[in-house]
């Protein structure tokens, strides 16, 4: 009855990735019980013959507040299941386990040695709920719980914690974490962090510039409309470079030669092609694409490869009074984890935050006809922008060579198929942004 409730209620979730499709069952693989009152499960959900897995936090109370009605999953035999996420009496017991590196039934909470965890703030749910639940603790932590689970280290909780050692700038520092074992695997399934509780998303703040200049006359460029962005464009340049410097100090470097620049060429070539048939606008462009993927194909020597972000843009830093700070280095949703966490162009970020200013200036004039006289504008402030993200990415000690042009293009493309393909599926209105770099310049 219980696992019935479970699957009618985890379909109409926001994290949930098998929306559209229905559960053919739903099964609990694992049910520790943390406090009374508060279940850790790991459900088994099966849908057209694949698993997925997923964490919940369940609630158990008798009588359920007004509060607390939203979180409702349903009742069984007077007991009302909720998700506890919502339930800071509940939650609070996360950060006691995290404090006192609790081990419940194969759970391990444990905290970043030396960090001393205030266990007095009570959790809120982060609004923005995205492919994950965060709980914002006062405006101390945040504790992101990852919602589908793959087995394995977090590349996020590996790369904060590594850069954290190192004392690097530019990252939120980690407080603690929760683990289990998954198919014999140690695999991460929540991070605590420091809450950046005065910061801007850099997606919100890149969007006022934009609004700026739309509101401005329209002999007003770009520089001196009221709001611009290129400063803090430039600044972001720095840090990013910054943080790849330490992104190689603290792991693995590697040169690949031809062959495996080939290889790399291919891997772009399957993502468009995948991205074709699921996306059938995207086929005009189709030959140009491949001739700028045939161009990293003839490049000779080598290129420098390092741990990376992975999905960079500017949702992912955040501007505190005094500098911008990255988040998130898990890689791409959706990708597995062997090639979130494997050695990449550092070219690949660079090329990520490119598209990012291409998104905030085109995004008020996605749908819109009537928005059409704006196009020119658009194409200033993301070409004035994404010029002085350039400039201080090289003057942050970030290289970009000559030949580098040829494999930055190319990974903006592939950058902007995979868009094509997640707009596509998440925001069909948003599909002329990523379909607008296709157009020759
Ligand atoms: N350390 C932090 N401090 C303040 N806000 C944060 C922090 N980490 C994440 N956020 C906020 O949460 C949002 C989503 O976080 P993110 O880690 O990107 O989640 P997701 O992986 O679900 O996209 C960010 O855009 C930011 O607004
Ligand atoms: O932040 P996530 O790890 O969930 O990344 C995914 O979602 C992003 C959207 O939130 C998506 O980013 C695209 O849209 C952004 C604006 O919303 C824009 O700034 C990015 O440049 C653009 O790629 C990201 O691609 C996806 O992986």
């Amino acid at each position: 009855m219980l696992n019935e409730l479970l699957a009618a209620w985890i379909s109409r979730q926001r994290w949930f990735g098998g929306k559209g499709r229905p559960i053919d069952e739903l099964s609990i693989d694992a049910d520790v019980v943390l406090t009374p009152g508060l279940r850790h499960l790991i459900v088994a959900v099966w849908q057209d013959g694949c698993r997925d897995r997923y964490q919940l936090l369940l609630g158990e109370r008798h009588d359920l507040p007004d509060r607390l009605a939203h979180a409702l999953i349903g009742s069984v035999d007077g007991i009302c299941f909720y998700d506890a996420t919502h339930d800071p009496e509940r939650t609070s017991w996360l950060l006691d386990g995290m404090a006192r590196d609790e081990t419940r039934s194969g759970l391990r909470m444990r905290h970043v040695e030396g960090a001393d965890i205030d266990t007095s703030p009570r959790s809120i749910v982060l609004g923005a709920e995205q492919s994950n639940t965060s709980l914002v603790y006062g405006d101390a932590y945040i504790c992101k719980l990852f919602r589908r689970l793959i087995p394995g280290v977090n590349p996020e909780l590996e790369i904060v914690t590594a850069l954290a050692e190192r004392k690097a700038p530019h990252i939120a520092q980690p407080y603690g974490w929760i683990e289990a074992e998954l198919d014999g695997t140690g695999t991460t399934l929540a991070i605590m962090q420091e809450y950046l509780s005065n910061a801007n998303d850099g997606w919100d703040l890149a969007l006022t510039s934009v609004r700026d200049l739309y509101a401005s006359p329209q002999e007003t460029s770009a520089a001196e409309a009221g709001g611009d962005f290129a400063g803090e464009a430039r600044r972001l340049g720095v840090a990013t470079a910054r943080v790849h410097e330490e992104l190689a100090a603290a792991f693995p470097t590697d040169l690949i030669e031809t062959h495996e620049i080939k290889r790399m060429a291919e891997s772009f070539r399957r993502r468009l092609g995948r991205a074709v048939a699921e996306v059938p606008e995207l086929r005009p462009h189709v030959g140009a694409i491949e001739d700028a993927y045939h161009e990293v194909e003839q490049l000779t020597g080598a290129v420098p490869v390092q741990r990376v972000h992975g999905d960079y843009h500017l949702g992912q830093v955040m501007r505190t009074p005094t500098d911008w700070v990255v988040l998130d280095f898990e890689g791409e949703p959706g990708q597995p984890l062997a090639e979130r966490r494997a050695l990449s162009s550092p070219l690949r970020d660079v090329a990520g935050m490119l598209r990012s200013f291409d998104y905030a200036a085109r995004h008020l004039l996605a749908g819109r006809a009537e928005a059409a006289d704006l196009e020119g504008r658009a194409q200033e402030w993301a070409d004035r922008n994404r010029a002085a993200f350039l400039e201080g990415y090289r003057e942050g000690g970030g290289v970009i060579g000559r030949v580098d042009a040829t494999l930055l293009r190319a990974f903006e493309l592939s950058k902007a198929v995979y868009e094509v393909g997640y707009e596509a599926r998440n925001r069909p209105t948003w599909l002329p942004i990523p379909l607008a770099a296709f157009r020759p310049r």
